[in-house]
Order: structure tokens, then sequence, then C-alpha cells
């Protein structure tokens, strides 16, 4: 077990706004390890900053040489984090990742803390998912996910509200990591 700096890991049905709370932190001075995928890059989405894209071969290999401290398969998708990302700096730590991922990581690390962000309803993160231009299949994929990813809200240390503006849950999200037990 590697002691270090604090780890928030943010988990939540997709359009719940993982992402967008894990960019905003991370403008605040947390570092934001970059997951490798081998998903095709969305329009406004770099290469190096967002996620390493990379072939499911490049995946295998870095699986087989354990380089990936949590890696998932989803929607068809490979995700993984390498452990490199966790030692860049000595900055705090803000990363998605799904409900599993939280309990891979504390199997790595001391410090980690998740956060569940509880989403608005169904259609208004069909919503979010369509301004992403994401195709109407990956959404109803993901739209019959909503429903078992909601059950890990009681699992996760900390839960906070995504059905309001973005810099109000950011407030709650910078709230929650001053809490001395944090
Ligand atoms: N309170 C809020 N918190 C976070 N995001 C919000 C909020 N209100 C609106 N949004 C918008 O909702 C969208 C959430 O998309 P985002 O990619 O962050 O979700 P995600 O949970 O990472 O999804 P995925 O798992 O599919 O990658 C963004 O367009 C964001 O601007």
């Amino acid at each position: 077990m590697i002691s270090m700096k604090k780890i928030v890991v943010l988990v939540g049905p997709s359009g719940s706004g993982k992402t967008s709370l894990a960019n905003a932190l991370s403008s605040k001075g947390f570092y934001k390890p970059v997951t490798c995928t081998t998903r095709c890059k969305r329009h406004n989405e770099k290469n190096g900053i967002d996620y390493f894209f990379i072939s499911e071969e490049e995946f295998i290999n870095k699986k087989y040489n354990q380089e990936l401290v949590d890696y998932d398969y989803v929607f068809g998708t490979w995700y993984g984090v390498e452990r490199a990302e966790f030692q860049k700096n000595d900055s705090n730590i803000v990363m998605p990742a799904t409900f599993k991922g939280v309990s891979n990581l504390k199997s790595h690390f001391d410090n980690v803390r998740s956060v569940f962000l509880n989403p608005p309803n169904e259609n208004v993160l069909m919503e979010r998912m369509r301004e992403r231009m994401m195709c109407e299949k990956l959404i109803n994929d993901r739209i019959l996910n909503i429903r078992d990813e909601m059950r890990n809200m009681e699992k996760c240390d900390y839960v906070i509200s995504t059905d309001q503006d973005l810099d109000a849950s950011c407030t709650d999200l910078e709230r929650i990591l001053c809490l001395k037990n944090f």
C-alpha cells in the first residue's frame, strides 16, 4: 500500500458530470490523471490531455505488463489508468471512475475517497449526452445502465447533487474537500 496525497474519485452515471467536475478541480490545482482509452476521439478532445487514445493491442500490453492500476471494459471500450500517472507530481488527485475502480484504487493507495454525483432525471442526462454528440445507440446503452449506477450512491463516501449548475456542484465538492476527515 502506497501512502500519499488525497485521491478524489468521482462516480456516477454517464452525463452526471464526472469529467466536467474533474476538469473544474484540476483547474484549481488538483492533478487529473490522463486515462488510456481504446475509444474514438470526440471532436473536442485532445490526445494526451483528455485521454491517451491507444489501440486495443497497446492497451492489452499495458494490462499484461501490470502498468494499469485500474481498468475496465465499458460499452465495448477499454479504459485504464497507468500507475505512472499517480507519480507525476505531488498534487492531490481527482479522477472520474467506475465504482469498481474505487475498490481497485483503494487496494493500491491510501487516502482514496469516493464522491457520488447524484444526477438530474434521465431526460436531462439524455439531453447532456446528445449535446456531446453521442449517437442514440450509445445513449440508450448508457440509459439502461443508469439504475445500476444509482445503486452505488449509498456505497460512496460522499454524495453531491449535479442537478444544479456546474459552479454550484463545484462549490459543494470543494466544501467536502475541506472537511476535516476527508
Ligand atoms: N452541476 C453539474 N455538474 C456537472 N456537469 C454539469 C452540471 N450541470 C450541467 N453539466 C453538464 O453536463 C455534462 C456532463 O458531461 P460529463 O462528460 O462531465 O459527464 P460524465 O459523467 O463524465 O459522462 P461520461 O461517463 O459519459 O463520460 C457537461 O456538458 C456539463 O457541462
